[in-house]
C-alpha cells in the first residue's frame, strides 16, 4: 500500500462515518479479466491505520464533498472529525482540456476530498473534452465549466490566432472569470494534494511557490489568486502586448504579477506546496529534512505519471527502459497510481452494463458508450451511484458525444494504462491549423505531400 514518500509516516485514515447506500466494488481476480460486483448499501465507519495519507476511495470511487444542509446552511462534509466548516465562497480550481488531462484533474479531485478540503472543487474544461469525462468529472467536482477562446473579446481572439501556442495559456487565465468566488487556488491538473491545504485561502492574490529551475520565478501549478474580471482583462490584454516569455502561462503571468519575487514575502508558498516530484534528485538533503512536510506534489515536466504503466498487484509503476528516476519520484508516482487505482477507476464503473463481458485485458471505461447522455437528470444504469454522490446538472454538453476519442484506458489484473489515442485531424480541424498558422511543413504538409495531392488531383 502506498505511504508518504516523503516521511514514510504512517498515519490512521477515518472512512466518513455515514455514507448511504454507496456501492461497494469487488476486484475478482482472473487472469487477464477485470471482474466487478456491484453491492447496495451503508458504509460502515472504519479506522485503518493504512493508507498514511492517501486512503483507498469508499466504494465506488465518490469521495465526501462540502454539502449544504436541506435549509441551505452548509453542514461539515461527513465524518469531518476536524468540525470545519465548508466555505461555498472560495474554490480549488484545476484545469483539464482535453481527456488525457482529465484523468489528472480526477486524481487531483480525489485527493482534495480525501483530504476534505472545505471549499468547492472547480475544473475548468474545453470543449475537446468527452461527455464521458464531462459526467466523471461531474461526480468529482461541484462545477465542470466549459470555457471557450473564441467566445472571448476580439483582440483575444486576435492573439490566439497570431500565438496558437498561448491557446492553453489563455485558457488557464479564465480562472479569474469565476467571479461568483471570492477566492481561489488553482492547482495543476498533474498536482497531487498530500495533506489538508485550505491554509491556503487564508493567502492574498498573488501568491505562489518558487519554480525550482529559476526561483526567482514562481511556478504557476498552484497559486492564490482572486477572480476578477478587471484582472483577467488586463491579463489577456497583457498577452496580446508582451506575448509569454517561455509561451505559455507561467512567462506571462510572473511578468504580470513581476513585483512577486521582491514585494511581499506573505505572498511566497513555501515549497512544500509546490513540491516537483524531482526536487529529491536535484537537492536531496533538503528533501529528506523537509520533505516529510510536503502538502502538494506537482509532477511538472514532459512525462506525467499517466504516460507510465502501472501494476496493481505490486501498486508500482512499470519500467519502461527510459529509467524511473530516483526512488521517492517512483513512491511519488505509485502514490499517484494508487489514488488512480483505487479513487478514479471505480468512477468509470457505472458505465458497463451489469452482464457485459470484458475483452480480455482491455477493460475500458473510457471508450465505453455512456447509459444516456451527459447533462439528462438520470444519466445512470439502475445499479449506479446514490443521488448523493451524483451531481448531473449543469454538465455542458460536448458536441462529441459520449465516448472519449482521446484515451483509451486499458485495465488488466497487471497492468492499468492510460493511452492517448493518436488521432488523424479532421478536414475542419486541418483547415483551422491552417488558419491559425500550424503548418506541419515537416510532414503532412511538405511541399512533396503537397505536390502529391496535386498531381492526383490533375491526374
Ligand atoms: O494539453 C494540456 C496542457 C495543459 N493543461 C493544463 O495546464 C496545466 C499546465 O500544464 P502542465 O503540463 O502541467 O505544465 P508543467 O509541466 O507543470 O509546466 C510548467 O509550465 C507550464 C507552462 O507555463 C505551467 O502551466 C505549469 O504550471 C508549470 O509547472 C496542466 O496541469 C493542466 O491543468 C491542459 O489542460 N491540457
Ligand atoms: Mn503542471
Amino acid at each position: 500500500m502506498a505511504r508518504n514518500p516523503a516521511s514514510g509516516q504512517e498515519t490512521p485514515f477515518v472512512y466518513p462515518s455515514k455514507y448511504p447506500t454507496i456501492h461497494h466494488i469487488y476486484l475478482c481476480i482472473y487472469p487477464s479479466i477485470i471482474c466487478l460486483e456491484l453491492r447496495a448499501g451503508p458504509l460502515e465507519t472504519t479506522t485503518t491505520t493504512k493508507p498514511p495519507l492517501l486512503g483507498p476511495a469508499p466504494a465506488g470511487g465518490v469521495l465526501p464533498r462540502a454539502q449544504e444542509s436541506p435549509g441551505g446552511q452548509p453542514h461539515c462534509a461527513p465524518g469531518d472529525e476536524r468540525g470545519t466548516m465548508p466555505v461555498l465562497d472560495q474554490a480549488f480550481v484545476t484545469l483539464a482540456t482535453n481527456d488525457t488531462y482529465c484523468q489528472g484533474a480526477l486524481v487531483l479531485g480525489q485527493s482534495l476530498r480525501t483530504q476534505r478540503a472545505t471549499r468547492k472543487l472547480v475544473v475548468l474544461i474545453t470543449s475537446q473534452v468527452s461527455s464521458l469525462l464531462r459526467v466523471i468529472l461531474s461526480k468529482v467536482f461541484d462545477e465542470v465549466i466549459e470555457v471557450n477562446l473564441m467566445e472571448s473579446a476580439d483582440y483575444i481572439h486576435l492573439a490566439f490566432l497570431k500565438r496558437p501556442e498561448l491557446g492553453v495559456t489563455l485558457t488557464k487565465l479564465h480562472c479569474w472569470t469565476l467571479t461568483h468566488y471570492s477566492k481561489c487556488v488553482f492547482l495543476d491538473a498533474d498536482t497531487l494534494v498530500l495533506s489538508n491545504i485550505d491554509e491556503l485561502f487564508d493567502r492574498a492574490e498573488f501568491s505562489a511557490a518558487p519554480d525550482p529551475g529559476w526561483p526567482d520565478c514562481f511556478n504557476s501549478g498552484v497559486f492564490v489568486f482572486q477572480p476578477s474580471l478587471e484582472t483577467h482583462g488586463l491579463l489577456l490584454r497583457h498577452a496580446m502586448d508582451h506575448g509569454s516569455f517561455d509561451g505559455a502561462d507561467q512567462g506571462l503571468l510572473n511578468s504580470f504579477f513581476s513585483s512577486w519575487s521582491t514585494a511581499d514575502i506573505h505572498k511566497h508558498l513555501p515549497f512544500i506546496y509546490n513540491l516537483s516530484s524531482n526536487t529529491a534528485y536535484t537537492y536531496s538533503p533538503a528533501f529528506k529534512r523537509f520533505g516529510s512536510s510536503a502538502k502538494v506534489v506537482h509532477f511538472l515536466g514532459p512525462t506525467k505519471p499517466w504516460n507510465y504503466k502501472y501494476n496493481p498487484q505490486t501498486g508500482s509503476v512499470l519500467e519502461d527502459g527510459s529509467g524511473l528516476g530516483t526512488q521517492h519520484q517512483t513512491s511519488f508516482l505509485n502514490l499517484w497510481w494508487t489514488v488512480y487505482q483505487h479513487s478514479v477507476l471505480p468512477l468509470y464503473e457505472s458505465f458497463r452494463d451489469a452482464g457485459e463481458h470484458v475483452a480480455p485485458g482491455h477493460a475500458t471505461g473510457v471508450g465505453e458508450p455512456c447509459a444516456e447522455s451527459a447533462g439528462s437528470s438520470q444519466p445512470w444504469p439502475a445499479e449506479g451511484p446514490s443521488e448523493e454522490t451524483v451531481v448531473t446538472e449543469d454538465i455542458p454538453p460536448s458536441p462529441k458525444g459520449c465516448r472519449s476519442e482521446d484515451v483509451d484506458l486499458a485495465v488488466s489484473v497487471f497492468e492499468i494504462s492510460i493511452e492517448e489515442k493518436v488521432k488523424a485531424p479532421s478536414p475542419e480541424e486541418e483547415r483551422r491549423h491552417w488558419e491559425e498558422g500550424r503548418i506541419d511543413y515537416m510532414g503532412k504538409d511538405a511541399f512533396a505531400r503537397i505536390q502529391e495531392k496535386l498531381d492526383r488531383f490533375l491526374q
